[in-house]
């Protein structure tokens, strides 16, 4: 990401493990319905109701008709009696709002159920220290590897992690290494594998295959550990780096395992593909197998594909090294080191917490002993990272997100967020909205966008259906984050972790703000269970920066002044921008030709599988089909947490018309459940997402370190070889890896420069 404030949206790793609901059939839970007659009981009490359609809504709560008593426990001051919100400004051109010239953004703060107190209990967090003061220069290592570590990486002094790997592993054991996000993971196993490889006595050749398996969870991170291998093979040209991991054709990935790859970097997945059609692909030399960031692998649903390639090694050779790494040590974890390790060293960077005046505690080097399981479940947190908690009701949350951008990344300096959602379509609309909205889009000022628009701060978006582009997420290192931010909340505690690690890396410090709906905020226990310590920001206090931008003051007729202070007027212009994002949501810009089909549509699919740009009845306003499709990704995605949190994400608990208002949408969607879920199938992709000659030059980068290194030098015949990759090439690994963030190119994520 570049210097200036930016905020990255991205889409989590997908729930592989979880188990999927059937959604609204689906008997309650007994919590889950207790939970839910308690919501129902909190609706009669507090003499609110939601309108009576709503009352009518097959998947929402019900609640009763009662009479204008404001949240509790929100605000404490007096509610307005007679608040009117700001006029629609929706266009002439919107049939229903020529219809209807007084639509109106309905209350934010009525009708919300109780925001309840945060009960947390206080943990002591596992802590690590993540520097030592000892150089690599004290290592016994190839002096061209410690004078590449120190004037190619730039690094003299090890973290506590590779301080305590690197001998170890050096000595030929094996080893279950865990420790922080952002530690160094990478280089505690990367430089023993080059210190061994370079110093076999019968020089490696490059037709000998692989001599180092390095398995990784996703392609982003396979690319991140091949470019670490590659730099520390630069002194060490005959030994060849080469990466596996999907986006290229099979069959050009098989002509580069037949030119031969010492050290192989690739994806679970992928590498069954070609144990189970490659013929050239042999194990026989295997002297390493890594298994890195396992925790992420296991999350991934990748044991299976783990178990195979175990057993296409153990079929080949026996006598090698195992390393299994991990940021938390979970039952699966210790599973997969069962099964992969012999006689581990376990290796942790102590609990700096603990015991500070025990010298001892400094290193913990332990034969593999049975776990207890608060070890198991208890994850270490880097110790610059403030993690926070808001709960926020499901009709505010679309402004809070937005008014804790703004607060961060508009009126404070040097701040980069990553912004965690649970899905690919929803990092879509909320980068298409607040780019149209907050930063003001393109062109002519229109509708649904704020008046002194800011342009001080950018978006950036990644996620799993941008084809060519980075799939950022799990085990990227993204530079200088200093906000991660959790719109939907994690699946797992280790997916918590994995999340909020891309900030506070190697030392630096960051925060983390979760974002919960009150009917979630039992989440916190479950954190603190695994000793995950959160505080809690007031929503109040995330609103109240709209008091420092008079653009979002309420605009009134004539003379008339607004007398609102406090809590009323954080009120009132919390209201003003949802209104900005209604209106934009609803915006006749947005619409395309063929309203009327569109309208008529109860698929919203084409036949060619995608969605009709189209306008769908919501309540009684068009808008887009697509925010009812992202509208109902948000559920699909709700109803895949897993059983252990089903009593406090399940899809009864939530209130349909007030999800849709965080959509931006006035009312809940009628034919929401007549939208067919082939959503799957549409495509989504976009011409601006389609850059295929990228992913070719990508391609050729690979190529040239493994294709150069040692044998084939001359650029002619890397020009060549990229082209033998063929129509493969145009389809390559569109993920890229660290340094993809720090190049902003317009408002998009794009491949690095160096890719181009
Ligand atoms: N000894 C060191 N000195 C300075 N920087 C380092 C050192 N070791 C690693 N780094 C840098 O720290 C960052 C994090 O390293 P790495 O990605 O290996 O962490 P990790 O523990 O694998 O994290 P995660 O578990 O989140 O993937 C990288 O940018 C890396 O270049």
């Amino acid at each position: 990401m570049a210097a200036t404030d930016r905020v990255l949206l991205h889409v989590p790793e997908p729930r592989a493990a979880a188990p999927r609901t059937r959604t609204f059939s689906r008997p309650r839970p007994a919590r889950a319905r207790r939970q839910a007659e308690a919501t129902k009981r909190r609706y009669r009490e507090s003499s609110e109701a939601p309108p009576a359609k709503r009352r009518s809504e097959a998947s929402c709560l019900p609640a009763k008709k009662t009479a204008g008593k404001e949240t509790q426990g929100t605000f404490q001051g007096k509610a307005p009696k007679t608040f009117s919100p700001k006029k629609s400004s929706a266009g002439g051109s919107d049939r229903n709002q020529e219809r209807k010239p007084g639509i109106k953004t309905s209350s934010l703060f009525k009708n919300n159920p109780e925001i309840p107190e945060l009960h947390r209990p206080v943990v002591k967090q596992v802590q690590e220290k993540v520097f030592t003061s000892d150089a690599f220069h004290e290592l016994d290592l190839h002096p061209h590897l410690i004078s590449t570590i120190n004037s190619v990486l730039k690094m003299s002094s090890m973290t506590s992690v590779q301080k305590q790997s690197i001998p170890v592993l050096l000595e030929g054991r094996d080893a279950l290494v865990r420790s922080q996000t952002g530690s160094g993971k990478t280089l505690a196993y990367c430089i023993p594998v080059v210190q061994s490889l370079q110093a076999m006595e019968s020089k490696i050749q490059r037709a000998d295959g692989p001599y180092a398996l390095i398995l990784v969870p996703t392609r982003e991170l396979a690319l991140q550990s091949f470019e670490t291998v590659q730099k520390l093979l630069k002194p060490f040209t005959w030994i060849v780096p080469g990466v596996l991991m999907g986006g290229e054709k099979r069959k050009s990935e098989k002509a580069r395992i037949r030119k031969g790859i010492n050290i192989l970097i690739s994806t679970p997945g992928r590498l069954v593909d070609h144990i189970k059609s490659t013929k050239n692909i042999h194990f026989s030399r295997i002297r390493w197998l890594i298994l890195d960031e396992a925790d992420r692998i296991l999350d991934l649903g990748f044991e299976k594909d783990i178990t195979v390639i175990l057993n296409a090694i153990n079929a080949e050779c026996q006598g090698r090294q195992n390393v299994l790494l991990s940021a938390t040590l979970t039952e699966g974890v210790a599973r997969l080191a069962d099964i992969s390790l012999h006689n581990p060293v376990s290796i942790s960077v102590p609990d700096e917490s603990h015991d500070r005046s025990d010298p001892k505690s400094r290193v913990v080097l332990e034969a593999s002993a049975p776990r207890t399981g608060s070890e198991l479940d208890s994850f270490a947190i880097p110790a610059g990272l403030d993690q926070h908690v808001t709960v926020v009701p499901s009709k505010l949350r679309l402004v809070s997100l937005a008014a804790f951008i703004l607060q961060k990344c508009k009126f404070e300096r040097d701040q980069k967020m990553v912004v965690f959602f649970s899905s690919c379509e929803l990092v879509e609309f909320h980068y298409n909205l607040f780019l149209q909205t907050l930063l003001g889009g393109s062109g002519a000022p229109a509708q649904g966008r704020l008046p002194s628009a800011s342009t001080q701060f950018g978006f950036l978006r990644l996620h799993g259906d941008m084809e060519q582009e980075d799939v950022a997420a799990r085990g990227l290192d993204l530079p200088q984050v200093t906000w991660i931010v959790q719109y939907n909340a994690p699946a797992s505690p280790a997916e918590y972790i994995h999340r909020i690690g891309r900030t506070a890396r190697i030392g630096c410090r960051g925060s983390s703000l979760l974002i919960l709906a009150p009917s979630e905020a039992e989440y916190v226990n479950s954190l603190a269970s695994h000793k995950i310590n959160i505080s809690e920001i007031k929503m109040e206090d995330i609103l109240s920066v709209l008091t420092k931008d008079d653009c979002f003051k309420r605009s009134r007729r004539g003379n008339q002044k607004s007398h609102a202070v406090g809590p009323q007027e954080i009120r009132e212009r919390a209201t003003v921008l949802q209104t900005v994002f209604e209106d934009y949501v609803h915006s006749s810009e947005r619409r395309v030709s063929g309203a009327k089909k569109g309208a008529q549509d109860t698929t919203g699919i084409k036949p060619d599988g995608s969605p009709h740009l189209s306008n769908s009845l919501v309540g009684e306003q068009t808008v887009n089909v697509m925010d009812i499709v992202t509208l109902q990704s948000f559920i699909r995605a709700y109803a895949t947490y897993p059983r252990e949190l089903k009593h406090i994400f399940h899809v009864r608990l939530l209130h349909l018309g007030h999800v849709a208002k965080s959509f931006g949408l006035r009312d809940a969607p009628k034919n929401l459940s007549a939208l067919s879920v082939k959503k799957k199938k549409a495509n989504l992709k976009r011409p601006d997402l389609q850059r295929r000659t990228q992913s070719r030059h990508r391609l050729a980068e690979i190529l040239r370190s493994e294709y150069s290194s040692g044998m084939e030098t001359s650029v002619a015949k890397v020009k060549k070889q990229s082209e033998c990759a063929g129509p493969g090439s145009q389809r390559p690994a569109s993920a890229v890896g660290k340094k993809q963030a720090q190049k902003p190119h317009g408002g998009t994520a794009r491949l690095p420069r160096k890719y181009l």
